[in-house]
């Protein structure tokens, strides 16, 4: 058992009593009422669900700064594709272990990732404590030989993943785009999501260039050409990016229930464009938030994702009312975890036991009232405690889980190898 003492959680001071991996209780919690519970002092502290980022590469935090400055075709193609083909499990283990210390250290508490060698992936994520959605990252190039072998990875890291018996680790199917993934793969994707009941993760519309090559290859707009061959029929998809879309397409992933990841940092640093958020919260899709990989952003802090999409669509629109403190901040915890299926992103009972504490004795944070305005415009992400599953990861700015100077010195030695 955990109590959290006299926090400052959903508008007032209260005691939260952790059980297992669930939050038991709110409100005033008795002597009575724990039996060897470990006593966090949340006096001074805010409560707030941990933070979920819907879009990550985690191991590209071994990518941090190598290729800045450039548009994504030439990014991919010319930077990142050719280091990637330099991995293995042992680089792509710390390079997760220091990407879990990241986002642990800013709040966040799950991830929805798309990547190659899941195993050390999976491995690094059990250690750290966190919870995550994991896919393997499909690329077949409209090549049949490597369709196959890319289906049959994907089944197998299903299976492995499942093999684990982690609720904290849960599989989902990683097509990266429509401009990578044949028809045929896509539509395989469509069935082994619903055989397994898994999430779909992609890629969609985050260039005009990607766009114009799908359209001369199949006539269509990326979600109609999708929409044709049902994939998007009977399964819960994420889309990352959606930045470039017809009205034709909005009605489409309106009709189909599609969840975006909104990546509005990675978006603006490879000048992709921006996203039409206000137009898809108008329409009611379920807008989350995701920072892409640290090669493209350059880091896993999802509190300035939530600042961004605050101030963004405001410049954009001039309009200061289209995305409220308090919507961004939804995109963070609630809506990420109504994508990603699970009962947390909100402090109430019976949900899951993820939690982050902030200290408030904060320059940044006084005056101590409008709470939610400092959290979404002037915090800068550094976090206290955070509880995942129940169980406390970091306490005081501790980590507890790994040995960060040693994640440090790995992380160095894993790129050596990668930019040899
Ligand atoms: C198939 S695993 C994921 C794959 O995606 C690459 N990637 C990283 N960021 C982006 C992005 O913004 N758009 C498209 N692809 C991206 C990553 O390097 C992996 O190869
Ligand atoms: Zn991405």
């Amino acid at each position: 058992m955990i109590l959290i003492k006299d926090a400052f959680v959903n508008g007032k001071r209260q005691d939260i009593l952790i059980e297992g991996n669930k939050i038991k209780k709110i409100g005033e919690v008795k002597k009575e009422e724990i039996e060897n519970a470990e006593i966090i002092d949340g006096k001074n502290k805010i409560a707030i669900p941990g933070l979920i980022n819907t879009h990550t590469h985690i191991p590209m935090t071994l990518f941090r700064g190598v290729a800045d400055d450039l548009p994504l075709m030439e990014w991919l193609n010319n930077y990142i594709w050719p280091m990637e083909a330099k991995l293995n499990e042992e680089i792509v283990y710390w390079g997760t272990l220091l990407g879990c210390i990241e986002m642990v250290r800013s709040g966040t508490t799950t991830f929805n990732d798309m990547y190659f060698f899941l195993e050390g992936i999976a491995k690094a994520v059990d250690e750290s404590g966190m919870r995550a959605v994991l896919a393997y990252g499909m690329i077949d190039l409209f090549d049949e030989e490597k369709r196959e072998k890319e289906i049959k990875n994907a089944e197998k890291y299903i299976n492995y993943i499942n093999s684990l018996n982690n609720s904290r680790i849960m599989p989902a199917l990683g097509p990266h785009a429509p401009y990578t993934c044949s028809k045929e793969l896509l539509m395989e994707v469509n069935s082994l999501a619903k055989k397994y009941n898994v999430p779909i993760h992609i890629h969609m519309n985050e260039t005009l260039d990607e766009i114009k090559m799908v359209k001369e290859k199949t006539g269509m707009e990326p979600f109609v050409y999708l929409n044709s061959f049902g994939f998007f029929d009977g399964v819960r998809v994420i889309t990352a990016h959606c930045v470039h879309l017809t009205d034709e397409e909005i009605k489409i992933m309106k009709e189909k229930n599609i969840n975006v990841s909104h990546n509005p940092i990675s978006n603006l640093k490879l000048a992709s464009g921006i996203a039409p958020i206000p137009k898809l919260l108008n329409e009611g899709i379920n807008i989350t938030l995701g920072t892409d990989g640290c090669g493209s952003n350059n880091n896993l802090n999802l509190f300035e994702e939530i600042k961004v999409s605050a101030i963004l669509h405001k410049g954009v629109n001039l309009n200061p009312t289209v995305v409220k403190a308090e919507t961004a901040f939804n995109f963070a915890t609630k809506n990420g975890a109504k994508a990603l299926n699970i009962k947390a992103g909100e402090i109430k009972e019976g949900y899951l036991a993820d939690i982050v504490l902030i200290n408030l004795d904060k320059p940044y944070l006084y005056p101590k009232e409008n709470i939610m305005s400092h959290l979404v415009y002037a915090f800068n992400g550094f976090v206290d405690d955070v509880i995942i599953d129940g169980n406390i990861v970091m306490r005081d700015g501790k980590i507890l889980t790994v040995d960060e100077e040693k994640v440090y010195e790995k992380a160095e030695e894993m790129y050596e190898i990668l930019r040899s």
